[in-house]
């Protein structure tokens, strides 16, 4: 056990799905995985491990912003010896011909998190970028299934309420979308030599104020997570 999920040695899988909400994992869990046991409700912050076509996997929440993704993603490779990470997340869109329900592949993860800084120092700007292998198979799996995802940049913020940021220099840079904790992922997984990839399903439209509904957030972006449960039972 580790000092925010209760699993036991060997009860989680070496590859994990993260979405943020915990919800989000017990519908994965309980829609997808066979024989889904729940390893920790700490915090609300619900964890299983079953199997998907026969491959044991296993698929937990990590709450909000890459404070949070970073307690979890630390215990689950430091602890636990998780080599994998796919999160699993929503996303809001920063430009016209993107919209709502798209499925995003996040290559890099630029970001305004202190964190990432305070890990560098000095004049660094640390690049945090997605396994090519998992970026390749899930965009594969994209095309597979006839919903070819949008692969480059993203933003992972620190504040979802922002009136500061300029988005539009963002999107004139490339930015796609923006979302909390992809930065921070991949930047632990670089630390930890384990393999970390962001996928994304548009929940909101920045420029048209389109939003899904908080249940469809919790309960559904299927198209996103098949893509993501092919992809983590590939060797
Ligand atoms: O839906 P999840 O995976 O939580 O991701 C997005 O949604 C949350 C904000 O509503 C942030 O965590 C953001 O990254
Ligand atoms: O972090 C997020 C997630 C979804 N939509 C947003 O605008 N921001």
């Amino acid at each position: 056990m580790s000092l925010h999920i209760a699993a036991r040695d060997g009860e989680i899988a070496d590859r994990i799905l993260l979405p943020g909400d915990p919800l989000r994992a017990k519908y994965i869990a309980e829609t997808f995985l066979d024989d889904a046991v729940c390893y920790t409700d700490i915090r609300n912050i619900l964890g299983y491990t079953g199997t998907y076509k026969g491959v044991r996997l296993s698929v937990q929440g990590t709450g909000m912003g890459i404070p949070s993704i970073s307690i979890y993603a630390t215990e689950l490779m430091r602890d636990y010896g998780v080599k994998k990470l796919i999160r699993v997340g929503t996303c809001g869109a920063m430009r016209k011909d993107i919209r709502l329900r798209d499925v995003i592949i996040a290559q890099g993860a630029t970001t305004d998190s202190s964190i990432i800084r305070n890990i560098f120092g000095g004049s660094i700007n640390y690049a945090p970028l997605a396994d090519f292998t998992l970026l390749r198979q899930a965009y594969e799996q994209s095309v597979k299934q006839g919903i070819p995802a949008r692969v480059g940049n993203i933003v992972s913020v620190d504040r979802f309420y922002d009136d500061e940021i300029d988005n539009d220099k963002l999107t004139q840079y490339g930015i796609m979308a923006v979302e909390m904790e992809t930065a921070g992922l991949y930047t632990l997984a670089a630390k930890y030599g384990a393999q970390a990839l962001g996928l994304f399903t548009v929940s909101d439209h920045l420029l048209t104020g389109e939003a899904c509904t908080p249940e469809e957030r919790q309960t559904s972006f299927d198209d996103m997570i098949h893509i993501a449960l092919e992809t983590a039972i590939q060797e």
